[in-house]
């Protein structure tokens, strides 16, 4: 009997105690799977009918995959998984990459309307941008981004270069000027790019504020360049994971946030004193026409100050890295053993428009109609892609894509590095650069005639490069002048990288930075280079003095 009653005690404990605990692991389960629920949770859902690249982790979801070069990675998935649109996750962020040149054209330009949108992103826009505005080629679209946008076509598009001839003639001149100074007419390798960032820089400075620096090293000008590289890095998605994982911002002593400050405080200091110049320029009279100086004078304008520097700050940030990483980079591939060929070639072609230099050093700031170098600009441009994955976009509308629907408020990300080099867009030799691939004859050379979009390096459709006309002219007479000046020889010792991924030395910035490199300048016709320079001195020298 006594067995009986402790029999029916235990059960009595264990039926109290199963269910207790039954429901504690119950609980904990679901606890459990809230929380990896929410560390694996995106903004957008996944979207059905999109391959998603296999392998993301809770928290980082792709990120840590894809490394420091975003696009080589994506461009390899692309071609492991046999899928050129996927999507991915950044951390709390889903993305659909686009790789191949068709899908990226497709996407650009077919879908232009639905994906005219920027997103935004916690460091550059909440941190380093909370002064000066956003640029326009980060800005969301909203009327304020329309107005920016159609100020800046305006003042960088076909009909406005006229208007910029001495500029061109003078900054083109002082490259082949300091040149000749600094390699000692030849005698002494040197490195191109820092001639060439003073060129971009000092033309969207004389559009802006129409200030320009003379000398290479500058203090002002390395600091302008300096900030905006180093702004760039902290623009890219491998740079800033606490842009897709939230957590990451609130560690103590968060670096990017105090590096970001810090970046934005002397990027305001310098806008503030480049202002303060075009200020002090009016009181006095001598304020050159720019965007700034009309505002500041309240022309009729219907910008906003906050516009204005955002626009200001646009033109200056996306044209001091993209041209020197495109002009650069094109000198390199000339420069090699297989690149004098083609030198000869297009000095052959500057000759037969030209048979006198002078005409060209005098045309080349108004006209761009010689194939052979048209055609080293193309390449160059698709070649060296300096802005690999451009600039992202985001969603306003769902896209369908091939039935799939991707909802509005999707990153998308266009692998213009992996559309450039598409072999089968470009043919079998579409890793390599070679200028006679835009040529459809070489004797005489004839340029193809490219219908729609020859590549993918200044974006396309809603949301395209403001600068590109502005870009190619500048590519065109710089190249025009140093090449009838000089035979660019590789040097031995610091030869240049060609490689298209590899040639980048910061491969996580927003925009390639190529890795240093020296030349050797011969001279081709000593005489005639000096008399080139000797008019162009004389045409710009009341251009652009305080
Ligand atoms: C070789 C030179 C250049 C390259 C490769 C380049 C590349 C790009 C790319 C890829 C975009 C994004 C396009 C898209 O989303 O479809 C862009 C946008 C932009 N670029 Fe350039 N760019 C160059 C030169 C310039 C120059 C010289 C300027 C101005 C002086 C400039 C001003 C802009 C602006 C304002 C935008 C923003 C457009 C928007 O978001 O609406 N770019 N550029």
């Amino acid at each position: 009997m006594a067995d009986a009653i402790k029999i029916d005690a235990d059960l009595a404990a264990y039926l109290n105690v199963v269910p207790k605990t039954y429901s504690l692991s119950v609980f904990a389960a679901l606890v459990g799977y809230l929380i990896y629920k929410w560390l694996v949770a995106t903004d957008i859902p996944h979207i059905k009918g999109l391959p998603e690249i296999p392998g993301a982790i809770p928290v980082f979801g792709h990120l840590l995959k894809l490394g420091e070069d975003h696009a080589t990675v994506c461009e390899r998935w692309w071609r492991q998984y046999g899928h050129s649109v996927y999507q991915i996750k950044l951390g709390n962020t889903r993305a659909v990459v686009v790789n191949s040149f068709e899908d990226c054209r497709k996407m650009l330009l077919g879908h232009q309307n639905a994906i005219i949108d920027r997103p935004k992103l916690y460091t550059f826009h909440g941190i380093i941008s909370s002064t000066q505005g956003f640029t326009i080629g980060s800005s969301p679209w909203d009327d304020s981004c329309k107005k920016k946008r159609k100020a800046a076509g305006t003042a960088l598009g076909r009909p406005a270069l006229r208007n910029y001839n001495n500029m061109f003639d003078l900054e083109s001149y002082c490259i082949v000027r300091d040149l000749k100074r600094d390699s000692k007419n030849g005698q002494l390798e040197l490195n191109v790019r820092p001639f060439i960032q003073r060129y971009a820089l000092n033309t969207t400075l004389t559009l802006c504020y129409g200030i320009r620096m003379d000398e290479v090293y500058d203090e002002l000008l390395r600091e302008i360049l300096y900030v905006g590289s180093a702004i760039s890095l902290l623009r890219s998605a491998s740079e800033n994971l606490q842009d897709y994982v939230p957590l990451l911002r609130y560690m103590p002593n968060n670096e990017k946030n105090i590096r970001s400050k810090e970046l934005r405080e002397r990027r305001d200091a310098y806008l503030n004193l480049l202002l303060d110049k075009v200020r002090a320029m009016i009181k006095k009279g001598t304020d050159k026409p720019c965007i700034s100086a009309a505002i500041l004078k309240d022309e009729e304008t219907k910008l906003t100050g906050v516009e204005v520097s955002s626009i200001c700050l646009s033109l200056v940030s996306g044209g001091f890295e993209t041209i020197p990483g495109t002009l650069t980079s094109a000198i390199g591939s000339l420069a090699t053993p297989e690149g004098q060929e083609w030198q000869d070639r297009a000095y052959a072609d500057i000759k037969r428009f030209y048979p006198d230099v002078r005409d060209a050093w005098t045309d080349c700031i108004h006209e761009e109609k010689i194939p052979y170098i048209n055609a080293i600009i193309k390449e160059a441009g698709r070649y060296y892609t300096v802005s690999a994955m451009s600039l992202p976009r985001k969603t306003v509308t769902e896209v369908n894509w091939n039935g799939a629907i991707i909802p509005p408020k999707t990153m998308i990300l266009i692998n213009a590095q992996a559309g450039n080099h598409d072999i089968d867009h470009f043919g079998p030799d579409g890793n390599k650069f070679n200028p006679e691939r835009w040529l459809k004859s070489l004797n005489p050379p004839t340029e193809k005639e490219t219908t729609g979009l020859p590549h993918l390096s200044f974006g396309a459709g809603s949301r395209a490069c403001s600068g590109q006309f502005i870009a190619s002219r500048l590519l065109y007479a710089a190249l025009v002048r140093i090449l009838s000046s000089y035979k660019i020889v590789a040097s031995e010792d610091n030869p240049p990288n060609t490689d298209y991924v590899d040639y980048n030395q910061f491969k996580s910035a927003l925009v390639a930075i190529p890795r240093d490199f020296k030349v050797k300048l011969v001279p081709r016709d000593e005489a005639m280079t000096t008399e080139c320079l000797g008019a162009a001195e004389a045409r710009t020298k009341d251009h652009y003095k305080e």
